[in-house]
């Protein structure tokens, strides 16, 4: 039997997270959540998270993407939701500080009047919540974008491999949060994981969230590049208990990127986290999420795994580089009932 999500999904209801955590700790909303203090390390803890198995994952992902669909009529509200959600990316060799500009006036207005009036929403305003840039963009993105209350966020720590002195990655970080960076995304080096050195890679992450002071830490462990989901959930739960704000799959640039059972595991760590803690942890999918189809199955997931609260840009982001013009499309769809031409989304 297949169920459907409706529009009202977005709106105030909170699906409960399950029974003990919502017993024990409210859930907060919006601004209110309070920041990860991180935890000790307790390898105790880790391995007491049930173990992953892939097909199970699998299986629950098949589930949840054929069986909960999202209505067409709901659809457009859902996108709006996937735009307010995505830290708008751009991480190329050429990029430049006129293509990190463009990418800004994109974040600022991301689609055209006609789109917004045909959806009824010309009064709103919806916008990514970020610009993700290389450090030497984010003097330009943060004088790009002041006012507009859009965050600027910098891949720091040696991106996408990691493979410098923690001390330069540690002053990439400084650097970054001293050009006005709102979020920093890090990379672990993963031979850290493969080597099972949880000591070393906790202590890493823990000087890297005191590097970002009052900047939100994200976590990119590499998923791709781990081999196993119990890689996966153990550097999610390291990462967790040395003060991550968010956990993210991957850099983009993996031979495999964000997968949605690898995406789930990260949640159910996520989940195990809030459960032990009480502290709400953010989860960013990146890498290879292009089409709105992917997005609301992202979006779904979230609903379903973890409740409302992570609907929100406090909670979930995408990192995503061309979901924008392909979100753009489908809403224009949406309102004529035909896809324009390719250069009319044109993008940074
Ligand atoms: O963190 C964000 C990713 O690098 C973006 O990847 P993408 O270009 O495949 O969307």
């Amino acid at each position: 039997m297949s169920s459907t999500i409706r529009e009202a999904d977005l709106g105030t209801k909170v699906t409960p997270l399950p029974a003990r955590a919502a017993a024990n700790t409210p859930v907060p909303l919006d601004h209110r959540i309070a920041r990860n203090p991180g935890m000790k390390l307790d390898l105790g803890f880790m391995e007491s998270v049930r173990s992953v198995n892939r097909s199970a994952l699998e299986r629950r992902v098949a589930s949840l993407t054929k069986r909960r669909s999202i209505k067409a009529d709901n659809q457009a509200a859902w996108l709006l939701r996937a735009v307010a959600c995505m830290d708008l990316t751009t991480l190329n060799s050429n990029d430049t500080e006129e293509r990190v500009r463009r990418l800004c006036a994109k974040a600022i207005n991301p689609f055209r009047r006609d789109i917004f009036e045909g959806l009824g929403i010309a009064g709103e305003t919806i916008r990514p919540a970020a610009v993700c840039v290389y450090h030497p963009f984010v003097a330009t993105a943060v004088d790009a974008v002041r006012g507009t209350g859009i965050h600027v966020a910098a891949v720091s720590t040696a991106f996408p491999h990691g493979l410098a002195p923690l001390s330069t990655r540690l002053q990439e970080i400084e650097a970054s949060v001293r050009d006005g960076a709102d979020e920093i995304d890090v990379v672990i080096p993963r031979g850290l994981v493969f080597g099972a050195k949880w000591r070393e890679l906790y202590n890493e992450i823990v000087s890297m969230r005191a590097a970002c002071g009052d900047a939100h830490l994200k976590v990119i462990l590499g998923t791709g590049d781990l081999a196993t989901l119990r890689n996966v959930m153990l550097a999610s739960m390291v990462a967790m208990m040395a003060g991550a704000d968010f956990i993210k799959t991957s850099t983009g640039k993996e031979s495999v990127n964000a997968t949605l059972p690898v995406g789930l595991a990260m949640v159910r760590a996520i989940r195990a986290y809030f459960e032990e803690t009480g502290y709400l942890i953010g989860f960013k999918p990146a890498g290879g999420i292009s089409t709105a189809k992917a997005s609301l199955d992202w979006l779904v997931l979230m609903k379903e795994e973890l409740g409302r609260p992570w609907l929100e840009p406090e909670l979930f982001r995408f990192g995503a580089s061309s979901l924008l013009t392909d979100i753009e499309r489908q809403l224009e769809h949406h309102l004529t009932g035909h896809y324009s031409a390719n250069h009319r989304h044109a993008m940074a």
